[in-house]
């Protein structure tokens, strides 16, 4: 009989988390959260309020400031770096390149008003990568056309439907060409008829092999579109499978008591 596969450095999560602890003072949010995700996939995070889900996913960029774990991402590890056996935390000039290559999409676009749209998208491109203006607006005017904002590229901000801001914070989050999206409750702050717009270009993004961290709301978005999903419940990820495992047959009461109130 053949012998396993050999393990190569792509067979690696591309996002590894281990002993995430995360506190506010003396709340403690993160427990000690251990968490892969492997190259293609799309995790989404799901709970109650304030379990801890955006805590979580700004634990991976850096955003939030872990006490205690690590979060590695492409096998690197995030805002430290080991010497001596000790961690210490990175110049923040290289917590901001680590965080470059990890798009993220908040709820609230956090788009740049006095910027026009096609600035918004090339912002990063030329002043953090010092890319050429040329080469980053042509990939800018694709990233546009993919999220259906062609038409849009001198448009500002507030000219923009909500939906069409944050299809453009995802072109935004796109252009530093990341390995990984994050994306932190994309539809929340979305009038409900908006909504499908983004979920679709995000559906189009995960089918295009994009790994994805997702916290959402959107349980539609959940089964249909991830790979797994994870329950979190005061600041622990109390299970995690397929959709239809955790959405459709939950082993905790928990999970179930809170899949009731939102399906
Ligand atoms: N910067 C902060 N300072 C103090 N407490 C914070 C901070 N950020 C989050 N918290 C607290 O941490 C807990 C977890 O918050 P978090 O936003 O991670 O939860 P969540 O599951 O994403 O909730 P929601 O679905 O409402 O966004 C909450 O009690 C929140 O008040």
């Amino acid at each position: 009989m053949a012998g396993p596969e050999p393990v190569t450095a792509r067979d690696e999560p591309l996002v590894r988390l281990t002993g995430v602890r995360k506190r506010f003072g003396d709340h403690q949010v993160l427990h000690g959260v251990d968490l892969e995700v492997a190259r293609g996939e799309v995790l989404c995070l799901i709970g109650a309020s304030g379990s801890g889900k955006s805590t979580l996913l700004r634990c991976v960029n850096h955003l939030e400031r872990p006490n205690a774990g690590r979060v590695y991402v492409g096998g690197e590890l995030i805002g430290y770096e080991e010497r001596g056996g000790r961690l210490h935390e990175l110049h923040e000039r290289r917590i901001r390149a680590q965080r470059a290559r990890i798009g993220m999409v908040f709820q609230h676009f956090n788009l740049f008003p006095h910027l026009t749209v096609l600035e918004n998208v090339i912002e990063a491109p030329t002043r953090v990568n010092r890319q050429p203006r040329e080469p980053a607006t042509r990939a800018a005017r694709a990233l546009l056309d993919r999220v259906g904002l062609g038409d849009k590229v001198n448009a500002y901000p507030r000219s923009l439907s909500g939906g069409q801001q944050q299809r453009v914070a995802i072109a935004r989050g796109l252009a530093m060409r990341p390995e990984l999206m994050l994306f932190d409750e994309p539809t929340s702050a979305l009038d409900p008829e908006l909504v499908g717009e983004v979920l679709d270009v995000m559906r189009d993004l995960a089918a295009g092999g994009m790994t994805m961290i997702v916290v959402t709301h959107e349980m539609g978005f959940a089964r249909e579109v991830a790979t797994r999903v994870a329950f979190m419940d005061g600041g622990r990820i109390l299970e995690q499978g397929t959709p239809r495992q955790v959405l459709a047959d939950p082993r905790h009461e928990r999970t179930r008591s809170f899949l009731s109130k939102v399906l």
